[in-house]
């Protein structure tokens, strides 16, 4: 990459860091000081990172099997270092969020729920999940959660702040908040509202309806279902087939693309189409643009 083009590209990234920081401007200090300790103090289970350097793809795992890959407090805590560093990973194209041994992740830890069952660490938490998940779905990347087996609760909330959500023909997203006695604090309910509009997220949250991958198409919640089962080994296989024309071409060719649909998804029209003429001018000119030019394709 050329000194200007670095320089760009090192440009559109503090760009997208300022506008996280402005999200998480108001969870700084103490507050999210003390809420960090006590999420500290449950533990159990690990958030993993693994950056695959030839496709551009990294694999974030939720590792909790013997909670159906619940969140722990520590796995909160690891999710949101996890994001912090698929950031600034400018040579990164997507990431695919997954479950470990054949299942999606069943929401948050019931053990640590109970410990924090008053509103005020409740709020606490959501505010720091919500932090966490918008960031994720901000990240230069796209993002994919690939769900085996179930997505429940804080699970179902989570494969909303990806781009995508593929699905093996037994897997199941249900938001079970009701029978909780909650609703969704992590963002879901408002990310699922844009997803499915505000009659069917409705539908979802008033019934915990559980959606199978033809109600999920049907609904356009589920963007694949993927011909295998949970947990045969082969499904994160298949979804990187689905998502490999999606990221064909150079990296910061697909994170100006996710970056101009982040600010058309976000801002208000005046404020994304500044933005867009932003990131368009990082690939003006660029290496791809010129290479583009010189090959004088015919896109037939
Ligand atoms: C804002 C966030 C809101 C939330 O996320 S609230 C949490 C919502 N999630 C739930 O209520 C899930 C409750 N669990 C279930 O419904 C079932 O365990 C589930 C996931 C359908 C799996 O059922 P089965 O296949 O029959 O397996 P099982 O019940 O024996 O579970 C295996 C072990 O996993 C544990 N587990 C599952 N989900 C958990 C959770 N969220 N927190 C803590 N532990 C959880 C379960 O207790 C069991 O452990 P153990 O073998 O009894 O020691």
């Amino acid at each position: 990459m050329s000194v200007c083009g670095a320089a760009r590209c090192r440009g559109a990234v503090r760009s997208i860091l300022q506008q996280n920081r402005a999200v998480c401007s108001h969870t700084s200090g103490s507050a999210v000081e003390g809420i960090r300790e006590k999420l500290q103090a449950f533990s159990g289970g690990s958030v993993e990172l693994q950056k695959q350097r030839d496709s551009g793809v990294a694999l974030l795992t939720l590792n909790n099997p013997a909670r159906m890959n619940a969140f722990s407090g520590s796995m909160m805590l690891e999710l949101e270092q996890r994001v912090r560093e698929l950031e600034t990973w400018t040579e990164g194209k997507a990431v695919i969020v997954q479950g470990a041994a054949g299942t999606f992740c069943s929401g948050s830890d019931l053990n640590a729920v109970r410990a924090i069952a008053n509103p005020h660490d409740g709020m606490k938490m959501c505010e720091f999940m919500q932090n966490t998940l918008t960031r994720l779905l901000r990240l230069p990347l796209i993002s994919v959660a690939l769900v085996e087996g179930r997505a429940l609760g804080g699970g179902a909330e989570l494969t909303t702040a990806c781009d995508f959500r593929l699905m093996t023909s037994d897997g199941v997203i249900q938001f079970v908040h009701k029978h909780m006695g909650l609703v969704p604090g992590w963002g879901g309910a408002a990310r699922l509202v844009r997803i499915v509009g505000s009659q069917n997220a409705l539908k979802l949250l008033s019934g915990a309806k559980k959606v199978d991958p033809d109600f999920g198409k049907q609904m356009g919640l589920v963007d694949e279902v993927l011909h295998c089962s949970s947990g045969e080994g082969n499904a994160l296989a298949h979804a990187e087939q689905w998502l490999s024309p999606f990221i064909k071409g150079p990296a910061p060719v697909i994170q100006a693309v996710k970056r101009v649909v982040v600010s058309g998804r976000e801002l208000p029209l005046a404020e994304a189409l500044q933005t867009e003429r932003s990131v368009f001018g990082t690939v003006w000119g660029g290496p791809a643009n010129l290479k583009a030019l010189a090959l004088k394709p015919k896109h037939k």
